[in-house]
């Protein structure tokens, strides 16, 4: 074993005459929290979606603990265990939180259509199973009072955090989020930090996040990958990151603000 979680190798996406994503390699060791930034349309979600199976890649090797993943849809991929949320929150705004992340954990029930016509055992025995499995995580992200509630109800922070929940009811050994804290205020995005640490150190799950917010990226992230224009121009420690002449650059050329990438003056990375 590499150590390695997941290993993309040469990856390249190409949509007509434009290459969204440029012969990246990138490598994610298991249990890291790693984050993914770059410039407006970098590639940085073209690339996640290469990851999860929406998007095929031109060319390239995309392996989770060493199972090649190109060729597969996105069930399989999250079967495979891999889970993401998305950039725009997608609830399902009519069903309470539970029933949000038991539509989650759909990938994992073992019955089938007939066992759930016929109500049989096993599917009581799997309904069952992910109503536990959905108090569990709801608890875990701290939304166990909101069980039975609207997801349209809830307050725009936790909408985040059960998206989050969802995800993480499919058992997976990798999560990517895509910028989970677009829209939070600080504390929504403290809370956040400190869920995505306990993401890994009490469940073990890999993160990968695509991040706009620098103060977060910079605290949380135990490596920083960043594309521009599809291509990897940097990776490493985030002060290393944070210096990188062509990082800055990147930045700096799309009349960013210089110095620190904060929250109030970010640019749009
Ligand atoms: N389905 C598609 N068809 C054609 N071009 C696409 C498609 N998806 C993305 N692109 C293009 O690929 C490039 C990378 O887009 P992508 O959304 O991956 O960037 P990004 O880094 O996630 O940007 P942002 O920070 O704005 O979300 C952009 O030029 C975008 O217009």
């Amino acid at each position: 074993m590499s150590g390695n979680i997941l290993e993309v190798t040469g990856v390249t996406k190409v949509f007509g005459g434009l290459t969204a994503v440029n012969d990246v390699t990138m490598n994610i060791p298991e249990r890291s929290i790693i984050s993914v930034i770059g410039p407006n349309g970098a590639g940085k979600t073209t690339f996640f979606n290469m990851i999860t199976g929406i998007y095929e890649p031109t060319s390239g090797s995309i392996r989770l603990a060493g199972r090649e993943l190109v060729g597969l849809r996105p069930d399989q991929v999250t079967e495979a265990g891999i889970a993401r949320t998305f950039q725009n929150i997608r609830l399902f705004s009519s069903m309470t939180s539970e029933e949000n992340i038991m539509v989650g954990r759909h990938s994992r029930l073992k019955s089938t259509f007939v066992d759930a016509m016929l109500r049989t055992k096993r599917f009581h025995q799997s309904e069952q199973e992910a109503t536990d499995a959905a108090r569990i995580m709801l608890d875990f992200v701290g939304l166990g009072r909101w069980r039975n509630e609207l997801a349209t109800n809830l307050p725009y922070g936790d909408q985040r955090k059960l998206e989050i929940a969802r995800a993480l009811a499919t058992t997976p050994k990798l999560i990517l989020l895509d910028e989970p804290a677009a829209g939070m205020n600080p504390r929504e995005t403290e809370d956040l930090k400190a869920l995505i640490r306990r993401i890994r150190d009490e469940l073990g799950v890999t993160v990968c996040l695509i991040e706009h917010d620098m103060r977060l990226v910079m605290t949380l992230s135990e490596s920083i990958t960043v594309l521009d224009y599809g291509s990897k121009i940097s990776e490493g420690l985030p002060h290393q990151v944070r210096n990188d002449p062509r990082v800055m650059e990147a930045y700096l050329g799309r009349g960013a603000a210089a110095g620190e990438y904060g929250k109030e003056e970010r640019p749009h990375v």
